[in-house]
């Protein structure tokens, strides 16, 4: 949805605008003068309607202020000079007052559709190692993602990335963090799924010595690290209430208060947060706070899935390649013609991340020049999994029986997926991967991999 920030000091006309443009579905602030306008993060607005003539500083004031947004200037036809003399100081254009309603949505949506095609250069992000990589992708969705971290990486506002599992969300919060004016501070990056629910509290928030068994000395938290710099919580539907409640304050007063300590301590952390669950149905059915939700919600990038990203496929494909090619010393390796139509036909479940792991097991096994479709080992047609975000069928024995190479792999997945559907409502997450042998990290991947809903954990009082 565009935001749209209407400057204007005549209320009547204000309100009569904003219902107007609300009615059209865009999300509307508003301000009474330009010096009012400036305490708001003007970068972060898709569009500033500002009339020329506001007490003190007149509306262009604002064109230099709010770039990369647009300003349109609203003038009376009695001033149309002026009006052409803020066109030569950079507004993206004026309308006359009174305006004609039609005429004034017309053009707003115009200039929308300019400024979401105006072409942005993918970011450049680099790695906790410090190694550079370029977002690869060049679709319209894409295009998108990037103008929105352009916009939106400078206003220091609070982030929700939305997208499938592998889709670059992570990629995504550190090239707004690189693009930021905290980016000489840390990044502190956190996978809220990762950590189990009986310690996330005290990672992310420290505590006193003392202050549980086990915590034999004080400990800083996450939080309190990434002071003066971005802390990115990824998967946050996952972050248990009580965690939430704390978060809350944090956003709210900018305090936070360790495990076990009555004291409270100042910081001043830009979140950014990522999930690929719908916070909205989490919050409806009790497993998300809703002010959180409207909180973290200020700005949100919705990253596509890789299948919906057109020629995208390839173009990342052909990147990686190369970069698996120089990490195996396998250098010139090719795509066979086969092997490239699989990949443009594949509905790529694991996003970006399952294409990486496709062409280094391809670069591995390949044994001539060129990468064969069995060399990428995807799932045969009948076996295709369905995208992340909706849990998977789990298929039938005959399926797993069927000839071809991916009989273990199937069976296993199989196991996996019954094991947890069946005992998920008795065990914690913590004994459900001892009982598999496998990481807590590893059995939320796996989770995310074969589309299995986490169990819903028992609400607890807010
Ligand atoms: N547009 C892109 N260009 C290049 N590489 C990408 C792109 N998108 C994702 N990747 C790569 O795909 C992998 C997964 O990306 P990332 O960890 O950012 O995804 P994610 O959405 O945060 O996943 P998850 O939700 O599972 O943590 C990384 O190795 C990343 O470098």
């Amino acid at each position: 949805m565009s935001r749209i920030l209407i400057v204007e000091d005549e209320a009547i006309i204000r309100s009569a605008l904003k219902r107007l443009l609300e009615r059209h579905d865009y999300e509307v602030s508003e301000a009474g003068s330009a010096e009012e306008a400036g305490k708001l993060e003007l970068a972060g607005f898709d569009l500033i309607i500002s009339d020329l003539r506001l007490p003190g500083e007149p509306g262009t004031q604002l064109i230099e202020a709010a770039a990369p947004a647009p300003v349109l200037i609203m003038t009376s036809y009695a001033s149309m000079r002026s009006a052409v003399d803020s066109l030569k100081q950079g507004a993206v254009d004026y309308v006359a007052k009174p305006f004609d309603h039609a005429e004034l949505l017309e053009t707003v949506s115009r200039i929308l559709h300019q400024q979401s095609m105006q072409r942005s250069p993918p970011p450049d992000v680099t790695d906790d190692g410090g190694g550079r990589q370029t977002m690869i992708g060049n679709c319209t969705a894409m295009q998108l993602v990037y103008s929105r971290i352009r916009k939106t990486a400078p206003a220091d506002v609070t982030v929700l990335i939305l997208g499938e599992s592998g889709t670059g969300k992570e990629l995504v919060a550190r090239a707004l963090h690189q693009q930021s004016k905290r980016a000489q501070a840390s990044l502190i990056c956190v996978n809220c799924a990762a950590i189990p629910e009986t310690l996330i509290e005290s990672e992310l928030f420290g505590h006193e010595k003392g202050a549980f068994t086990g915590a034999s000395a004080a400990r800083t938290g996450l939080v309190e690290a990434a002071d003066g710099g971005t802390l990115f919580l990824d998967e946050i539907g996952e972050l248990p209430l009580d965690a939430q409640a704390r978060l809350l304050r944090v956003l709210q007063e900018g305090e936070i208060r360790k495990i076990g300590s009555v004291e409270t301590r100042h910081v001043d952390v830009r979140l950014i947060a990522a999930t690929h669950r719908d916070l909205r149905a989490l919050s409806k059915s009790g497993d998300f706070r809703l002010d959180l939700y409207y909180r973290l919600n200020v700005m949100q990038i919705e990253l596509p899935p890789l299948r919906e990203r057109e020629d995208d496929v390839l173009e990342i494909a052909d990147i990686l390649l190369d970069k698996a090619c120089q990490r195996h010393e396998r250098p010139g390796l090719r795509l066979s013609r086969a092997a490239r139509q699989e990949l443009r036909d594949y509905p790529w479940p694991g996003n970006v991340r399952e294409l990486e792991n496709a062409l280094e097991r391809g670069v591995i096994l390949a044994e001539g020049h060129l990468i064969h479709p069995d060399d990428l080992g995807l799932a045969p047609v009948a076996h295709r999994p369905g995208p992340t975000a909706s849990p998977a069928p789990p298929p039938s024995s005959a399926d797993a029986s069927q000839p071809g190479g991916e009989e273990d792999d199937l069976s296993l997945e199989d196991y996996f997926q019954h094991f947890v559907l069946e005992h998920q409502d008795q065990m914690s997450e913590t004994e459900l991967a001892q009982k598999l042998g496998i990481s807590r990290k590893n059995l939320w991947e796996r989770r995310q991999r074969l589309g299995i809903p986490r169990k819903k954990t028992a609400r607890r009082p807010q």
